[in-house]
Parts: C-alpha cells; structure tokens; sequence
C-alpha cells in the first residue's frame, strides 16, 4: 500500500517505493472501479494515457481477471499517427494493456485517416457520444511542463480545451511542444469521471506537481485539479 499519503482539497498523494509496487496498486484500484461500475450500470467506461509511464501498470492491469467483455477502453488523448506509429498511444495500448485477460474489452481509438485533425476531432466527437458517459475511471500522465492529457502549455486555444463548461468530448490541439498535432478528450470529460488517478514516476515529476500546486501561474495539471469534482488520486514513485 502506498507508502505515505497526503492529502489536501484537490488530490490524495499515494507515495511508493517502487514503480512495481505502482503498477500493481494502481492496477488494484482500477479494476476495482472497473468492477464497481460493471455492478452498478453493467459497463465499465476507461480511459488512459500514453507516453512512457503507463507500461507497466498497463501490464499489471491486464492480467486482472474482470469482466473484460463489459469494459470500454478508449484514450485520453493520441498523436495525430496510425497505430502503426512508433508514437501511437493506441498502438502502446494494444501492445500492453490489450493483452491477456484485458484483451476481450472494446477499444475505442481516437485516430483514424483525415484531412485535417481539426476533421478528425468532429468525427470522434460525433463518433463516442454513443460511449456510457461519464468515465468510470481515467488514467493521467504528466509532463515535467506540467501538461497532462494534451493540454500543453503553449496549445493554441488552450482556454478551449481546459473549459470546464464545455460539451466537446473530443478536440483537435495544435501546440509546438507536443511534436505532432494532437486529438484530446476534454477537461469537461476528465473532471466528471467517478476515479481520476494521476500517474507520476521520477524526481522531475514529483518536483513538477509539487510547483503545480503550489501558488503561482497556473499549469494544465492544476486546471483539472481545480475542476475536478472528487480529489485526484495521485501515484508516484521515485
Ligand atoms: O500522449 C501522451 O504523451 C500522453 O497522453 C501525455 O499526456 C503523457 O501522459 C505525458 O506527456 C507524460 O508522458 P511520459 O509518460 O512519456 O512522461
């Protein structure tokens, strides 16, 4: 269990002292929601994040017999990429998560061929209002900028995609820190979910969300700790 817990207003630190050890509380408590939600509307609705953190909780979390059948998987956010990219979050997914008895959940992926990734946002956004929302359970990532999601810093619009109001599911970002034009879900879709964890690992990180919070000019991460309507369950280890 975690090793030291804080917690404040906005989030619940849950400290570990390895990423192992991480990997498979984090994976406990997702299949627990997961559980949880399948109990209680007969679907359990997950959505998570890319990048280089997630493996092995990915993999931790896949071998958890649940009900795989009743869960949708989709993602947080994806690089505007086939699955055939070496930088596709759906192709990390598919490739750890997607796998032993996970591997019978429904994926959702957010990419798909179009003329332009503001195109390709309209058609998801149309495409998963047909998803159970709201999430049961979202998985966040964190960027030593303080980014999560693809809400970067330096993201045109970036008061768009952070809108606590908004009624978008899905929206293009065009930001020159992100390396390719992303498709995200929106603030709006993140804060409603029923268990929002935010997975950190590494000194940089921990210093990261320690200035996040702390006062000053306000970073993507504090936005959805701000809006989000439970406390962000947050995992960390060094
Ligand atoms: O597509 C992505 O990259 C993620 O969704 C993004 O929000 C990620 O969680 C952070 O950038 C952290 O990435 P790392 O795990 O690689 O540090």
């Amino acid at each position: 269990m975690a090793r030291e817990q804080l917690n404040s207003a906005a989030y619940s630190w849950n400290g570990f002292t390895g990423r192992q050890e991480l990997a498979a509380a984090l994976a406990g408590h997702v299949a627990g929601r997961l559980t949880k939600a399948i109990a209680e509307r007969g679907t359990g609705l997950l959505a998570v994040s890319g990048g280089t953190t997630p493996a092995k909780f990915f993999a931790a979390l896949s071998a958890i017999p649940i009900a795989w059948d009743k869960v949708i998987v989709t993602l947080v956010d994806e690089r505007f990429v086939p699955a055939s990219s070496p930088r596709s979050n759906a192709g990390l997914v598919a490739a750890n998560l997607l796998q032993n008895a996970a591997k019978a959940a429904r994926f959702v992926p957010l990419y798909h061929e179009a003329t332009s990734i503001e195109d390709a946002a309209s058609s998801d956004d149309a495409a998963l209002r047909s998803l159970p929302w709201p999430l049961d359970v979202v998985v966040l990532g964190m960027g030593p900028d303080g980014h999560t999601a693809s809400f970067f810093p330096d993201a045109a619009d970036l008061a768009t995609l952070l809108d606590p109001s908004s009624d978008r599911i899905v929206l293009p970002v065009h930001a020159a820190s992100a390396g390719e034009p992303r498709l995200t879900l929106s603030l709006a879709r993140i804060v409603e979910a029923g268990f929002i964890a935010l997975h950190i690992e590494g000194e940089d990180k921990r210093i990261a969300f320690d200035g996040a919070v702390a006062p000053g000019p306000r970073k993507p991460i504090r936005a959805v700790l701000d809006a989000a309507q439970k406390p962000v369950e947050v995992f960390w280890a060094p």
